[in-house]
């Protein structure tokens, strides 16, 4: 299976976003990827009050875009992330969409772990405008004619390996990972984390980043990575507006995992922490 990553330097004007979300997803069917996925707030990506005026429910512009493209394209499009807009309720999500080739939503999964960091100089608030998701989703697709489990997560999670690990046992082994991963994190923390994530839970990474400035002046750091269940980079993004392509073996995925059988040589049994201890 052939999967792209899209890296963006998405703005707070969500036209330019579309336009170039569009050329991009284009690019990567064309490239032969069956799977496309987005990176975190492709649609709009700001300030606290240009992210709230840009949410938008899952019937808005972004997401009637990415089912349309995806049905006329015939892929399986990971809609990055999009500030959702949920009826009734004042806080938004940071929603991650998975829409199949018939262009029908499959699969949606809101943020469980939100960014309230100091990093770079900078104070991130996430939770002051978002509320986090409550669950971990696992979606489906189909490859070849066979189901692959695809887990989904969502830029700030990738620090809680215990979200994986879960996604892993639930039987994924495919996980995207749309982000805006700050420039200073990029450097230092990102591919490290990454390829941790999969080589723990041998599964592939596809996680698409955001790259450049963004308002009020925050900086992403590139490097769209998509990596094997070995840990290794299949494919590193440059520092642009493009995407990246690589080939998914799966039967790979099921050979590591039979002759290193680290899932299923897990302890569950030892891992309860002594009563007294608590
Ligand atoms: O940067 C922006 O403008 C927008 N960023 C985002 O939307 C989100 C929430 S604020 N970023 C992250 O979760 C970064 C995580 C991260 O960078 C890390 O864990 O190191």
């Amino acid at each position: 299976m052939r999967v792209a990553a899209i890296q963006m330097n998405s703005t707070d004007d969500r036209d330019r976003n579309l336009a170039v979300a569009d050329r991009l997803v284009r690019a990567a069917a064309a490239d032969g990827a069956a799977l496309v996925v987005l990176p975190e707030k492709w649609s709009v990506l700001g300030t606290p009050e240009q992210l709230a005026d840009g949410a938008e429910p899952l019937d808005g512009p972004a997401i009637s875009w990415a089912c349309a493209t995806a049905r006329e394209l015939g892929i399986d499009l990971v809609a990055g992330s999009i500030v959702e807009r949920v009826e009734g309720r004042e806080k938004r999500s940071n929603t991650s969409v998975h829409v199949g080739p018939d262009g029908e939503i499959r699969a949606t999964y809101r943020k469980v772990h939100l960014f309230d960091v100091e990093v770079g100089g900078r104070v991130y608030r996430e939770s002051d405008g978002e509320e986090p998701g409550e669950q971990l989703v696992c979606s489906e697709l189909t490859a070849g004619g066979e189901p692959v489990s695809l887990g989904m997560g969502i830029c700030y999670d990738l620090r809680f390996p215990e979200l994986f690990r879960i996604l892993a046992l639930r039987g994924a082994q495919v996980v995207t990972l749309p982000s805006a991963f700050t420039l200073a994190t990029t450097r230092d923390h990102w591919e490290v984390l990454l390829r941790a994530r999969a080589i723990e839970n041998q599964c592939f990474m596809v996680a698409p980043n955001q790259i450049g400035v963004s308002p009020p002046g925050n900086r992403s750091g590139g490097r769209s990575l998509i990596v094997d269940p070995w840990g290794l980079v299949l494919a590193t993004a440059p520092d642009a507006e493009t995407h990246v392509a690589a080939e998914l073996d799966l039967a790979r995925l099921a050979e590591i995992r039979a002759r290193l059988p680290s899932l299923a040589n897990r302890r569950p049994g030892a891992y309860a922490w002594p009563k007294a201890a608590l």
